[in-house]
């Protein structure tokens, strides 16, 4: 892998104007749904990038895209700011910056047949030229997802939820992008198909030498699939850190709290694992944050802080970062709850 990031995003931010406030955006009201977020991804590597419902993670992937108005911070695509890119810039960098769905039903048009589904991004994007190289094209990307050929007349009802879906990649892969923006895209399948689906995108990448910013709420999922993780909390990155560092020593207490919730596989073990209280209830939303310390209430330091100052995100060990006022570097790790295992 290269030492320059692919992809750099700094301090970015995506507030929308809170209903009313459309009209008369000075009137002040804003949800934050991401807020001073920073990140790298290296060439070929897979970030994961997860939290519970509205903490932000689709605002940040679709903000990457420039799919979602940024409202300030940077995002550098191989060392070029593309915040600003607008007109023929905007629409080469769309080639190189591709998305996966989450919902396979809702994200093909059912009007159209797998062929034309597939070769959108080849006519778009001007990758092929005559009607024999488009076909032959499309059919090239079929077979790499798992598809038959001969399926290409189909339209997207004759198919399956995992087939769709490999539909959806190949109409990504058909970009030939740099990075892909994996926006929970195995969330809505059944779990024996998820397997396929996830094995599915790492031989890709091992194959195409694809890059993925991999979204999802799933911790165990992310694990297997994910080099590094970041974990966001109500438009906030609190953990960073190489995925097997982030499950084995977890230092954000929200960190923690969401590995507790992670469900054993072993009946046993299950029974006796013990899932952090501040976890469970209604997940907090950005819209009506909740007061004092809106990371975790174990936190012992004084709650305005929290709320007035984001904490900064610190470096702990190479790599390991983590964004809490409680958290010292140089002293001893914060309070460790015990985390449940994935054996
Ligand atoms: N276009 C929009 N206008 C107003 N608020 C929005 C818009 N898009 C997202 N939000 C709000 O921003 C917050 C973050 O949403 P986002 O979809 O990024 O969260 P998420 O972590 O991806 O959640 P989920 O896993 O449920 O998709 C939420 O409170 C959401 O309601």
């Amino acid at each position: 892998m290269s030492d320059t990031p692919l992809l750099e995003v700094r301090n970015l931010k995506v507030h929308f104007p809170l209903p009313g406030t459309l009209l008369k955006p000075k009137s002040g009201g804003s949800v934050k749904a991401v807020d001073g977020v920073s990140f790298h991804l290296n060439r070929g590597e897979t970030l994961g990038l997860v939290g519970e419902s509205g903490c932000g993670k689709s605002t940040t992937g679709m903000a990457v895209l420039r799919m979602t108005p940024v409202t300030a911070g940077e995002i550098h695509l191989e060392g070029n700011n593309i915040t600003d890119l607008k007109g023929r810039s905007l629409r080469t960098l769309r080639r190189k910056m591709q998305m996966i769905y989450q919902d396979p039903f809702g994200a093909l048009d059912p009007r159209m047949r797998v062929l034309d589904i597939i070769g959108e991004p080849l006519k778009v994007h001007n990758l092929v030229s005559g009607r024999k190289a488009y076909r032959a094209e499309v059919m090239r990307l079929m077979e790499l997802v798992g598809l038959l050929p001969g399926m290409a007349e189909r339209y997207p009802h004759e198919f399956s939820g995992g087939q769709r879906q490999r539909i959806g990649i190949a109409r990504a892969l058909a970009a030939r992008p740099e990075v892909i923006i994996c926006d929970e895209p195995v969330s809505a399948l059944d779990v024996s198909i998820q397997a396929q689906i996830i094995n599915l995108l790492k031989d890709l990448q091992e194959e195409l030498g694809l890059t993925y910013l991999f979204v999802a709420h799933d911790l165990a999922v992310v694990r297997h699939i994910c080099d590094r993780v970041m974990v966001m909390y109500l438009g906030h990155v609190v953990e960073v850190a190489d995925s097997e560092e982030l499950y084995t020593n977890p230092q954000h207490p929200y960190t923690q709290a969401l590995l507790s919730a992670i469900p054993i596989p072993d009946p046993r073990a299950e029974s006796r694992r013990e899932v952090d209280p501040s976890i469970e209830g209604e997940v907090p939303s950005p819209v009506n944050p909740p007061s004092g310390c809106p990371f975790h209430p174990r936190c012992k330091h004084a709650m305005e802080t929290c709320r007035t100052v984001a904490p900064e995100l610190k470096d702990t060990t190479q790599g390991h970062a983590v964004s809490c006022h409680l958290y010292e570097p140089t002293s001893a790790a914060m309070p460790q709850i015990r985390v449940a295992s994935m054996a």
